[in-house]
């Protein structure tokens, strides 16, 4: 991992320069289905490959499954592909109950598994108790941490969006995320309007969604207000809005191309 300024060097993709990358989650729930997906991606799809590890039957309660999951989808993908393991909580949308006990212990196992065969970066919710220490740990291994927030629910206003970026930088993100569900355009708007204010003077990269249908032009235009990267599925889709990784890939080149 390299940090400079707003950039961050993962393998062969930097987030924060130029169109945003596109990382796209595998939703397997078994480790030989997650291998296959890793397979099968297309060549040059995928700037960043998420494990949705909360997808991975069992792992809530299986440490080591955690770590084969990582380093086979790991040995699985090309040298240049950075990979991000994510275990996304039930509160926050994930697909398999955890309690803090069992959540700390899946990020503990990727943290354990750190190095060339293991994850690149780590997904870390904001809301996880003792956060700051957790990244801490993550960044000490040598992982990248993106700090999360999702809001299935609603769209808080935009100092709130704002305010929870902060946050997210001061417990120590390499990346700040977050996603929230959009029930009119003006909560479209504020995702953004926090996007382009957390981004206009941020010393790392942030990643915003707004989810659903609604919230899909985030997706596709969101690096004009800053939005270093943008989820985008091939096969199954880990949240409502995203689109095919390779559709969306044509749309960031044609808004690259026309600047
Ligand atoms: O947080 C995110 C963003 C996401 O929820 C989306 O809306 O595309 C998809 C998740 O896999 C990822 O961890």
């Amino acid at each position: 991992m390299t940090t400079n300024d707003a950039l961050l060097r993962l393998r062969g993709t930097t987030l924060g320069a130029g169109s945003p990358s596109v990382c796209v989650p595998l939703v397997a729930t078994t480790v030989g289905d997650a291998v296959d997906a890793a397979h099968a991606l297309p060549t040059g799809v995928a700037d960043v490959v998420e494990l949705r590890l909360d997808h991975l039957t069992g792992a809530a309660a299986d440490p080591a499954l955690v770590g084969a999951a990582v380093a086979a989808v790991r040995a699985a993908l090309p040298g240049e592909v950075p990979l991000l393991a994510t275990f996304r909580s039930a509160r926050e949308g994930g697909a398999q109950p955890a309690d803090d006990a069992a959540y700390a212990a899946v990020v503990a196992a990727v943290v354990a598994g750190a190095g060339p065969d293991g994850a690149d970066a780590v997904d870390v919710e904001l809301a996880t108790p003792d956060v700051a220490d957790t990244v801490a740990r993550a960044r000490a291994a040598g992982l990248a941490v993106v700090v999360s927030h999702h809001d299935f629910v609603r769209t808080p206003p935009a100092a709130d969006l704002v305010a929870l970026l902060r946050r997210q930088r001061d417990v120590g993100a390499d990346v700040c995320k977050v996603a929230v569900l959009p029930h009119d355009p003006d909560d479209v708007l504020a995702l953004l309007t926090a996007t382009r204010e957390f981004a206009r003077d941020a010393d790392r990269p942030v990643v915003t969604v707004a989810m659903g249908a609604l919230g899909l032009v985030t997706r596709l235009a969101g690096g004009v207000f800053g939005s270093a990267m943008t989820f985008g599925a091939v096969g199954t889709a880990s949240a409502p809005g995203q689109v095919d990784a390779a559709r969306l890939r044509d749309v960031l080149t044609l808004l690259h191309d026309a600047s």
